[in-house]
């Protein structure tokens, strides 16, 4: 896959950061030839209720990920803006800040099924490719999906020949982890070690999150 220099960006609440997240990301993105993924803390979630860590730790969090592994920075745009964190904001401003540059933008299974709710979606094709990973419990869903339908690639072989405004859902792999399971098992006391990396584990361990 030989394109110009291209971005990735996986935008989320991270509360906590975990496996589920970061390894089929990477997995899409080695696809891609991506050698730069920004993760994008949001500010305020636009679709949730108000995150269980509040953003520093988010922040520190996602920090110990990027100390351990190059692949990924993080970017604070989001977090710095005193406003939601409509992704069409992100992207406009990205747009801006790198011009010339493809933009790939990484989602699971149950974002990619809610996109049509977010705002102004059909704007944010003008920017950005999706990435979308597989999610355990979350299937494709052809009803909520249907207004973009045709965006789709499944299993793409190569990188798109537009600049924007597809939608490529790889086949990685699927782990069954999500923040809400983790923020449960710490107030119940389980186990979370092979959830998440142990620098977040340790973290959290630390700071009495979640407790
Ligand atoms: N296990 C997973 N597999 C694939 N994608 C995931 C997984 N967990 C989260 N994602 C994706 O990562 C992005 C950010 O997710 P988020 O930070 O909300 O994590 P979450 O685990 O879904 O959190 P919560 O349980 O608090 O809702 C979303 O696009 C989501 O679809
Ligand atoms: O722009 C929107 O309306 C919008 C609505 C829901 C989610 N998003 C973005 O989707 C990404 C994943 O969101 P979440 O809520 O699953 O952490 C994150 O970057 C959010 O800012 C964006």
């Amino acid at each position: 896959m030989n394109h110009p220099p291209a971005l990735g960006i996986f935008g989320g609440t991270f509360d906590p950061v975990h496996w589920g997240h970061l390894r089929p990301v990477r997995e899409a993105g080695e696809k891609l030839a991506l050698t730069q993924i920004y993760l994008l803390p949001n500010r305020e979630p636009v679709h949730k209720p108000d995150a269980s860590a509040n953003t520093k730790q988010r922040i520190q969090m996602l920090q110990l990920v990027c100390q351990h592994d190059p692949l990924f920075t993080i970017d604070m745009r989001e977090v710095n803006r005193q406003q939601k964190s409509y992704s069409l904001l992100t992207l406009q401003e990205l747009a801006t800040t790198y011009p010339g540059q493809r933009i790939y933008f990484f989602i699971g299974m149950d974002s990619l099924n809610s996109l049509s709710e977010w705002y102004c979606y059909e704007q944010l094709f003008d920017y950005c490719h999706f990435v979308v990973t597989r999610r355990p419990g979350f299937e494709f869903d052809p009803v909520t999906t249907q207004p973009f339908l045709s965006r789709i690639i499944e299993n793409p072989q190569c990188a798109p020949q537009q600049e924007a405004g597809n939608i490529l859902i790889f086949d990685t792999n699927q782990l069954d982890i999500s923040s809400t399971d983790i923020r449960q098992r710490v107030k119940s006391g389980a186990e979370i070690k092979s959830l998440l990396p142990a620098a977040v584990a340790e973290y959290i361990h630390q700071q009495k999150l979640y407790q």
